[in-house]
């Protein structure tokens, strides 16, 4: 089974994700790591954020392997992320190794802008999990602070409008819910209550329940 979770920033997608491949026995990939690694290594080693080809030659020599989420999760790195990820050069290096890790045997979950449209539109379940503008970055101000970086919820909820603008506005790939997939708005629930209805939505959808 193909479990296929999009949304936009700190929606609470990759929490949900990890949790259903927890349930089902399945891997995971948070494919936002990839983009983040490819922006990361750019700012990194000063490579021009509109450098198409040079960012693509980094995306394409990407261990997925040695990602660090910790170290991928610092504030400034979404950014590049959104950036880099608006290039089809960057995005077509990505996509195989997206593809191979949702069509291996048994399944996967994968979340990310594009998992139900682009990388697995056959999924079996779709979820798009999404939350208001402010109840993300209230999320993701916590997390951050909680890793000790001093930045402030209106810059943080400046970062995940311009993101989230970028992200759907962009021509390949955009962050889009896919015609089939099913819509989990999570802005009054928390963690729990988020995973209670997730697990919902996929069970309603593997017994037919939900189109
Ligand atoms: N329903 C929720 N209520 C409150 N906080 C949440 C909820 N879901 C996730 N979080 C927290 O918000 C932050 C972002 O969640 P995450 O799952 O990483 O989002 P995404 O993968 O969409 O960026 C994390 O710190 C997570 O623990
Ligand atoms: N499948 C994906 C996943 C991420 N991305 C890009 O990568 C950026 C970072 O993704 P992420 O999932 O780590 O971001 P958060 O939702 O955790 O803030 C996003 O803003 C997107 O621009 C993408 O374009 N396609």
């Amino acid at each position: 089974m193909i479990i296929a979770i999009d949304g936009p920033a700190a929606s609470g997608k990759g929490t949900i994700a990890r949790r259903l491949a927890a349930h089902f026995g399945l891997p995971h990939l948070d494919t936002g790591l990839l983009y983040r690694a490819v922006g990361a290594k750019a700012l990194a080693d000063h490579v021009n954020l509109d450098d198409e080809a040079a960012l693509a030659a980094l995306a394409g020599a990407l261990d997925p392997a040695a990602l660090d989420p910790e170290a991928l999760k610092a504030g400034a790195v979404g950014e590049a992320a959104s950036r880099v990820a608006s290039l089809p050069q960057v995005r077509a290096k990505l996509l195989t190794l997206q593809q191979d890790f949702a069509r291996q045997p048994g399944g996967a979950v994968l979340d990310g802008r594009d998992i139900g449209t682009v990388i697995a539109p056959e999924a079996e379940v779709k979820l798009f999990v999404t939350a208001s503008p402010q109840a993300r970055a209230a999320r993701r101000h916590a997390e951050l602070a909680g890793r000790g970086e001093s930045v402030t919820l209106d810059a943080v909820l400046a970062d995940i409008l311009k993101r989230d603008q970028r992200d759907s506005g962009r021509a390949n790939a955009p962050l889009i819910r896919a015609g089939d997939a099913a819509l989990l708005d999570t802005t009054d629930m928390n963690i729990d209550e988020s995973w209670q209805a997730a697990l919902a939505l996929v069970a309603a959808k593997r017994s037919g329940r939900v189109a």
